[in-house]
């Protein structure tokens, strides 16, 4: 295993690493322990780069703020068996280990899309194999012979997400598809909020379903899906999928592909674009927002000021005080998502088992209706719609739940905590009844410099670092 890797959630959305985040933000930890960091590249400097782009520079945090040596990794994935990129920051590479290295990104780039040739096919000849994953040519049919395969017609091309297996790799991809209620949730309420162009970042089935939606409307909504999972280009024009992967902005397909991204954008001067992005749930929220913010560049290439594109990032509620670090313009919204093929995040599920996952957007919250027969409701102090469950405290003077449970007043510690905490007279906080009572843990001090004023994140120390750097 790579040195550090296996410690970090990285673009990882199986059940485990997310129960491990919740369970961390139950007990008051929130994340701010050893772990490993990125370092985002300065401007113009290049990284190398693995079969999925630009890998990434890590650096592992140690006790005391010293990190240790610096190492690039697959922005991607977070399993050696899936990508094995591995060279450290200072290391020195052989001409002929760059071209070797070249040579193989270039033999593990995916095929070109053939759904206009396949399109033109009869209803007789469409076939899909469900070993390979592919739409046949006829041409093609022969060499599946043993494989299982079988007829498509005009409604399953229209539906690639109900078509295609779902991609349930833990250590990457974990496709959880939305079900039709958050999907219909979210095309609605962009409708409402007058987007009619709609940018799908790792949402196929928002794409697929906006596509459904224009066909019946006149094509009023265009929509693009840019997602790491190049079998959704058979199903696409060149200019409605890009083969994207948002850890980095890479386009897998080069300037022909980020040129497409940039004519969906140019195209909509006077259209309200939005972005809808599901990524897979892992820590990685520094480079996600950080391609965010290239793609808001190129809506906004004109100005002068870094404004970010009208957005949805859909995310768990955990990561809020992250998100919020690296895009202070978002907020969260109490709407939970729910998943078809995820076995908790259901819709009317109550206490520890509802959905985590949370929207966080820059479109005002007032603005966003959340649906009243799910049990939603607008606190007009708050200005904003929320869970039945979040009740307004007139003392912390906002409605405080974040995980859909009625969290309650602290007078102790002068805020609203979760119902399952107790105030502890020994660390003089609220915590959950069993928590190491008096330890440096529960005290919450600062990771790098042990203060009990700040976290890591607000260390002074930390904050030099990245100045010297
Ligand atoms: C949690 S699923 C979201 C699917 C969405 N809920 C839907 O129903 O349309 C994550 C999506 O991001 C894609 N994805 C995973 N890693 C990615 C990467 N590095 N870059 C771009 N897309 C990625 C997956 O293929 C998948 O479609
Ligand atoms: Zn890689
Ligand atoms: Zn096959
Ligand atoms: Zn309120
Ligand atoms: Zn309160
Ligand atoms: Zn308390
Ligand atoms: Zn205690």
């Amino acid at each position: 295993m790579v040195p550090g890797v296996s410690g970090v959630s990285r673009c990882d959305s199986e059940l485990q690493s997310v129960r491990f985040e919740a369970e961390m933000e139950e007990s008051g930890a929130d994340g701010d322990g050893p772990g490993l960091e990125v370092v985002l590249p300065e401007e113009g400097r290049e990284t190398p780069r693995c079969p999925h782009g630009p890998t990434l520079l890590f650096a592992k945090v140690c006790k005391g703020g010293e990190s240790s040596r610096r190492f690039f990794a697959c922005s991607a994935c977070r399993d050696r068996k899936d990508c094995n990129f591995f060279q450290w920051e200072d290391e020195k590479v052989s001409e002929a280990r760059l071209q070797a290295r070249e040579a193989e990104n270039r033999a593990k780039r995916p095929g070109t899309a053939q759904f206009v040739k396949f399109c033109g096919l009869g209803a007789h000849e469409q076939r899909f194999c469900l070993d390979c994953q592919l739409l046949l040519l006829p041409a093609e049919v022969a060499s599946h012979a043993a494989h299982s395969t079988r007829l498509v017609g005009a409604a399953q091309l229209r539906r690639p997400s109900l078509l295609l297996r779902p991609l349930d790799n833990k250590k990457s991809q974990a496709q959880f598809l939305f079900t039709e209620r958050s999907a219909r949730f979210l095309l609605d309420a962009l409708a409402a909020r007058g987007f009619s162009r709609l940018l799908c970042v790792g949402a196929p089935r928002l794409q697929e379903l906006a596509k459904l939606r224009s066909q019946e409307q006149d094509g009023a909504l265009k929509s693009l899906l840019l997602d790491i999972d190049s079998r959704y280009a058979q199903f696409y024009r060149p200019d409605e999928f890009c083969h994207y992967n948002m850890f980095n902005h890479h386009f897998f397909g080069g300037e022909a592909s980020s040129g497409v991204l940039r004519a969906f954008l140019a195209e909509s001067a006077g259209e309200k674009v939005v972005m809808v992005a599901d990524p897979p749930f892992g820590g990685l929220v520094k480079p996600l927002a950080s391609s965010f913010s290239r793609i808001s560049e190129l809506l906004f290439q004109d100005l002068r000021h870094a404004a970010l594109i009208p957005m949805v990032w859909i995310f768990p509620y955990f990561f809020e005080p992250r998100i919020l670090e690296c895009l202070p313009s978002l907020t969260m919204l109490d709407y939970q998502v729910d998943y078809d093929n995820h076995p908790l995040y259901k819709h009317g599920k109550t206490g520890r088992k509802q959905s985590p996952v949370r929207l966080f957007t820059n479109i005002p919250a007032k603005d966003v209706v959340l649906p009243k027969d799910e049990g939603y409701r607008f606190c007009s102090v708050c200005e904003r719609y929320v869970w039945s469950l979040n009740k307004h405290c007139s003392k912390c003077n906002l409605c405080p739940s974040k995980d859909g449970r009625e969290w309650k007043h602290c007078s102790a510690c002068e805020r609203c905590v979760k119902p399952s905490w107790r105030h502890c007279q020994a660390c003089g906080r609220c915590a959950l009844p069993d928590h190491p009572c008096g330890s440096a843990h529960a005290a919450r001090g600062c990771f790098l410099c042990g203060s009990l004023q700040h976290k890591r994140r607000a260390c002074p120390a930390s904050a030099a670092r990245r100045k010297n750097r």
